[in-house]
């Protein structure tokens, strides 16, 4: 059996990925973390602060704030618990010690914890590699309208994912509000749309002189998130300690 903590447990993604967990007889709650306790009923005990927890786990599942990141590290060091993080809107800094504490625990961080846009990725450096020199690109990328941060994770690791292919040789545009100047050839334009209930959608375009490519995915469901990070969970145990990413996952 394996015992988990769920860090911002009462969320929206929170309350899916307690469901599926609920489904899975592999798996066990024994807590959860989340900012108001009193208002929450769970069927396991829930804390505002980590370090109260009473319970020890093999891992923690973490879909919270990234005000939470920096406790849930000392968590995972001084526990020696490994660490599933899909929490979005990290600064660098927050990324970088994410990355430091993987030298001592195993930490799976992925923006998007879905199968679909990890091909996404894939498809998008390809497309950069063969025609990102010749085209313009955008990201589009579609949510409801509950999420705080913009763009989203997902935006950013696929502009990452294309950049990296193209030499780190474009710069991000975000909205273009106010522009008196047209496009220049190095950006990579990215909008964030939110509004109701939208699950979550990407959508990458390279238009170039005669031709448009568009490359796009939509989650239907917060479901195929949970279970992404639930199979990252399943992976991750037993790792030595080191930063593990959806790719180490589907090579797995
Ligand atoms: N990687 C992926 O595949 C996915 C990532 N996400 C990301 O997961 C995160 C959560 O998303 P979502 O559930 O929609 O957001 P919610 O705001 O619905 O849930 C976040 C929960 O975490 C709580 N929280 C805030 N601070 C802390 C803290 N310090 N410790 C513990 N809990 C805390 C919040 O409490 P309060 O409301 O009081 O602030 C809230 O209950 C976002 O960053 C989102 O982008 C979402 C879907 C997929
Ligand atoms: O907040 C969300 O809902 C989502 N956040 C992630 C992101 O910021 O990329 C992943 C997914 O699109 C849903």
């Amino acid at each position: 059996m394996l015992n988990i903590i769920v860090n911002g447990c009462h969320g929206k993604m929170g309350q899916v990925l307690v469901k599926q967990i609920e489904h899975d007889d592999e798996l066990n709650i024994v807590a959860g973390i989340d900012t108001e306790p009193e208002k929450i009923k769970m069927s396991f005990p829930v804390y505002k602060n980590i370090f109260d927890l009473k319970e020890k786990a093999h891992i923690v599942i973490d879909f919270s704030s990234p005000k939470a990141i920096n406790d849930l590290l000392d968590y995972g060091i001084k526990t020696n618990t490994p660490l599933v993080i899909a929490t979005t809107g990290m600064s660098p800094e927050d990324m970088e010690n994410i990355k430091n504490a993987s030298r001592s625990i195993p930490i799976f961080y992925s923006s998007n914890m879905s199968v679909g846009i990890n091909i996404i990725l894939a498809l998008v450096q390809m497309a950069a590699k063969t025609i990102g020199d010749l085209a313009d690109i955008e990201i589009i990328e579609k949510h409801h309208n509950l999420k705080v941060d913009a763009p989203s994770g997902t935006a950013y690791s696929i502009a990452d994912k294309i950049n990296e292919a193209l030499n780190h040789s474009k710069e991000y545009v975000f909205g273009r509000h106010s522009y008196t100047e047209k496009r220049k050839e190095n950006e990579i334009g990215i909008h964030a749309i939110r509004g109701g209930t939208i699950v979550g959608e990407h959508s990458v375009i390279f238009a170039s002189e005669d031709e448009t490519i568009e490359i796009s995915h939509s989650a239907s469901s917060k479901n195929i998130f949970a279970l992404g990070a639930i199979r990252a969970a399943k992976f991750l145990i037993g790792k030595a300690p080191g930063f593990y990413s959806m790719r180490d996952l589907m090579d797995n």
